[in-house]
Order: structure tokens, then C-alpha cells, then sequence
């Protein structure tokens, strides 16, 4: 079987004002692969994660989805490309239901647009139901079918960060970047999360992580790479990772 690189992405540089937020950062992502992505507080993780996905623009550096060359300028063109990302700080619109919340996300694809389900035209309904039937599997998928109906701001925790991950679904993304998804979970909620991102790569999606949880990652990702001061330092397999006298000294310590 060939295997086809998702993301390849070479050459990373970003400056601060004085501060060398990234340099000559690259990472290539093979399709189906939970790609982790490490590093002590403030080491560039969202830095690089933000330029990615047009978030932030880079001083250099070249990107590819899927073997074609894409433009991180804007946030829109990113998703329009087919990256779909969720952040550390949870973004949801709190206002509306969990299956409004997914409905949105699954409007960047369809043909009619928002503007199209505004005026209610005979395709337009149509498309509408499709994609609420669509968005409730997808609920049904990340476990919270059941609160398809509820106001999102009103949902725990934990099931927010699910309800930001079937939206992100939603797009239908070639690649699934996640910023922090057990940011502030339990461990019961931790462990549930680590089902959801099995389940996803089961479905044959790529995804590219950030997480401080290193146990997590470990037993999660296929590789991983770490950032130290906006350098990578090791890049490889988690068993590589773990035993990499670098990485030990700069983030695991003596205790991992
Ligand atoms: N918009 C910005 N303006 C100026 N400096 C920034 C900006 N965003 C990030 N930085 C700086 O870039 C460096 C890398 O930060 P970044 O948030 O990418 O690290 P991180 O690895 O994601 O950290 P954490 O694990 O704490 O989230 C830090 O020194 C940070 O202060």
C-alpha cells in the first residue's frame, strides 16, 4: 500500500517583534496517522499551529495538503483547503443548540451556503435537512447525541470539547487539527476523549494534536515531534521520543 502524506509543510519562520517564535520548523503527516505534536509551555506549539492554519502569517515557509500547495493566508482559505481546527479556548457559539453549533460547520460545504437556507429555496430545504441529519450523526458519533437540542453554553465541560470536535467534523476536513482537547477534562473525560480520537482514526481521518497530557500522546500517537524554544528537537515514534536523552533533559525530566 502507498501512503500518502496529508501534510507536508517545510521551512517555518516566525518572529515577535525580538522573539524567534519559530525557526526552520517543518513536519510531514502521512494520511490516517494521529500525529502528536509536544513541548514545554510557550515552545511554539501554538505558534506553529496558528500559522498552519492562517491564524498568524509566517516570515517563511512552504505548505502542502494532500500534494497540493496551499495558501495558510487566511483562516477561511485554510478551511476551504481542508484543514478544520479546534483551540484551546473553547469557541463554540454558546447561544445556539449542540445541533446548530455542528450545522454551522457543515454549511463551509454546502452548495447552497447560508444565505441559501436563509431564503429557503426548494434546494436549499432540501440541502437543510440532509445536513441536520447529517450534523445528528455526528453528534451520535462523539457521543452526546442526546443533547442535540440543547443550548451548547449549558453542556459539561467535557462534552463542549466533543460538540468543537464533531463541528470541526463537520467540514469533512482532509486533516483535524486539535489544540489542547484535554485541556481542563478529568481523567474520566480524558480517557473518553482518548475513545473519540481512536474512533476517528479508525474512520481513516488524520489528525495532528497538541496536548500536555505526554502519557496520552504516548499511547495515542503514531509520531510525534517536539518543540523546544521553537525548534524541533526530535521527531519519530513515541518509543523514540521517549527514550531521546534531548527531549528527557528539555521537557519529560527524570520521571516518564
Ligand atoms: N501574538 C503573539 N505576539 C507576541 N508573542 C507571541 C504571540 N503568540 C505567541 N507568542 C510568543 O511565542 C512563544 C511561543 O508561544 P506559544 O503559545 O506558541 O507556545 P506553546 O508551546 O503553545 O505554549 P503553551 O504550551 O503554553 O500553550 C512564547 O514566547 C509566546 O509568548
Amino acid at each position: 500500500m502507498t501512503e500518502q502524506v496529508i501534510l507536508q509543510i517545510a521551512g517555518v519562520n516566525k518572529r515577535f517583534g525580538g522573539l524567534q517564535a519559530l525557526t526552520d520548523v517543518g513536519i510531514k503527516i502521512m494520511k490516517g496517522q494521529i500525529y502528536g505534536l509536544i513541548g514545554p509551555n510557550g515552545a511554539g506549539k501554538t505558534t506553529f499551529f496558528n500559522v498552519i492554519t492562517g491564524l498568524y502569517q509566517p516570515d517563511t515557509g512552504t505548505f502542502e495538503l494532500a500534494g497540493k500547495p496551499y495558501s495558510p493566508s487566511a483562516p477561511h482559505e485554510v478551511a476551504k483547503a481542508g484543514i478544520a481546527r479546534t483551540f484551546q479556548n473553547i469557541r463554540l457559539f454558546g447561544e445556539m443548540t449542540a445541533l446548530e453549533n455542528v450545522m454551522v460547520g457543515r454549511h463551509v460545504r454546502s452548495r447552497q451556503g447560508v444565505f441559501g437556507a436563509i431564503f429557503r429555496h426548494k434546494a436549499a430545504r432540501e440541502e437543510e435537512a440532509a445536513i441536520r441529519q447529517r450534523a445528528q450523526e455526528l453528534l451520535d458519533f462523539v457521543g452526546i447525541g442526546k443533547f442535540a437540542s440543547r443550548t451548547s453554553k449549558f453542556l459539561s465541560y467535557g462534552d463542549q470539547r466533543r460538540l468543537e470536535i464533531a463541528r470541526a467534523l463537520a467540514t469533512d476536513p482532509q486533516l483535524l487539527a486539535l489544540d489542547e482537547p484535554a485541556a481542563g477534562m478529568n481523567a474520566t473525560e480524558k480517557l473518553a476523549l482518548r475513545d473519540l480520537l481512536t474512533k476517528i482514526k479508525e474512520q481513516g481521518r488524520t489528525v495532528l494534536l497538541i496536548e500536555h497530557d505526554v502519557k496520552m500522546m504516548m499511547s495515542l500517537c503514531d509520531r510525534m515531534m517536539v518543540l523546544e524554544y521553537g525548534k524541533p528537537i526530535a521527531e519519530g515514534l513515541p518509543a523514540e521520543i521517549q527514550s531521546n536523552q534531548a527531549v528527557i533533559d528539555a521537557y519529560l525530566g527524570g520521571s516518564h
